[in-house]
């Protein structure tokens, strides 16, 4: 893979709040949000690339919304794609204000109908160039299946399908890539992820509120000073009446680990300048990229569980 661009940019993260039942609105919340973080709000900080948090379209948690709420997509990486004959009105909405507002857009997630997988979705972030080209698609790899008796116990494979393949795409500023909420647990994803070079790695997602206050911030700085990349996740706002509450505190980590930016528990729009020379001076300083110990390690796939 050919060395990927690196400058300074300015990015955004829509901690979106008032995803509700009704599909239409929450698009129409949404491409507002965008066009709102857009503007830079007249604080010079109009952003490259804006993000939008997980399941944007449709609340986590209310299971049964998903065959309704679902869209076929129909993209299929690496070929052309026709977004005007688009059948997802996301997909639609996302494209236009993308080229409209001129940036970069990493939408979020939504319920993926494909030729349906054993009667399931797929939880897919689709990405935008300026030009409202649809660039990118990653599907959720790792679903959130788990149980901490009196606490929750989720079981999203049972809705959702697993994506097969890792997802990054590149931009005149940086390589970029992609996971979905979980998929942060695995620190494979985001090792093979820097290895091939991404410098930035973006996670659209919804923390849970019994494993957001030990884990959300610590995986985070954990991925970033592991891989030596800047690390972030984009939330949902928290909202009291939903079946599931997210953690929000959307949040971005520079290459040694330090938090660039937080946002609280509300609907808020977090802007963070991601300065090229704090990945130099990481690396630079502490060169473990080199110090690797492939020759040891071996295949680690091959290892028993
Ligand atoms: N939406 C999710 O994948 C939730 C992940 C989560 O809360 C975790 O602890 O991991």
């Amino acid at each position: 893979m050919a060395q990927a661009a690196f400058r300074s940019f300015n990015l955004a993260f829509i901690q979106l709040g008032k995803i509700g039942v009704d599909k239409a609105e929450n698009l129409k919340h949404a491409c507002d949000m965008i066009r709102t973080a857009a503007s830079g709000q007249g604080q010079n900080k109009k952003p490259d690339l804006i993000v939008l948090p997980e399941f944007f379209t449709t609340p986590l948690g209310d299971a049964p919304l998903i065959p309704t709420h679902a869209e076929d997509i129909g993209f299929t990486p690496g070929e052309p794609y026709d977004i005007t004959n688009s059948k997802s009105d996301s997909v639609k909405m996302l494209s236009d204000v993308a080229k409209e507002t001129g940036t970069w857009l990493i939408g979020g997630s939504l319920p993926e109908r494909d030729a349906v997988k054993e009667g399931k979705f797929y939880n897919t972030c689709t990405v935008y160039n300026p030009k409202g080209e649809l660039v990118a698609r990653h599907r959720k790899m790792h679903l959130f299946d788990i149980d901490i008796p009196g606490k929750i116990t989720a079981k999203e494979s049972d809705t959702i399908a697993s994506g097969d393949a890792l997802t990054m795409f590149d931009t005149e500023f940086a390589r970029i890539g992609v996971g979905i909420c979980y998929d942060i647990r695995f620190p494979e994803l985001a090792m093979i992820a820097a290895r091939r070079g991404c410098q930035v790695l973006i996670y659209p997602s919804a923390f849970s509120m019994t494993t957001g206050e030990l884990h959300w911030e610590l995986l985070q700085r954990l991925r970033a000073v592991d891989n030596q990349v800047f690390m972030g996740m984009c939330s949902c706002a928290r909202d009291a009446k939903a079946k599931f509450k997210a953690w929000g505190h959307s949040m971005v980590v520079d290459p040694m680990g330090k938090v660039l930016a937080e946002a609280g528990e509300d609907e808020e729009i977090v802007y963070v300048r991601i300065e090229t020379e704090e990945l130099d001076r990481a690396r630079q300083g502490i060169p473990v990229s080199g110090q690797r110990r492939f020759d040891v390690y071996g295949n680690i796939a091959l290892f028993p569980d």
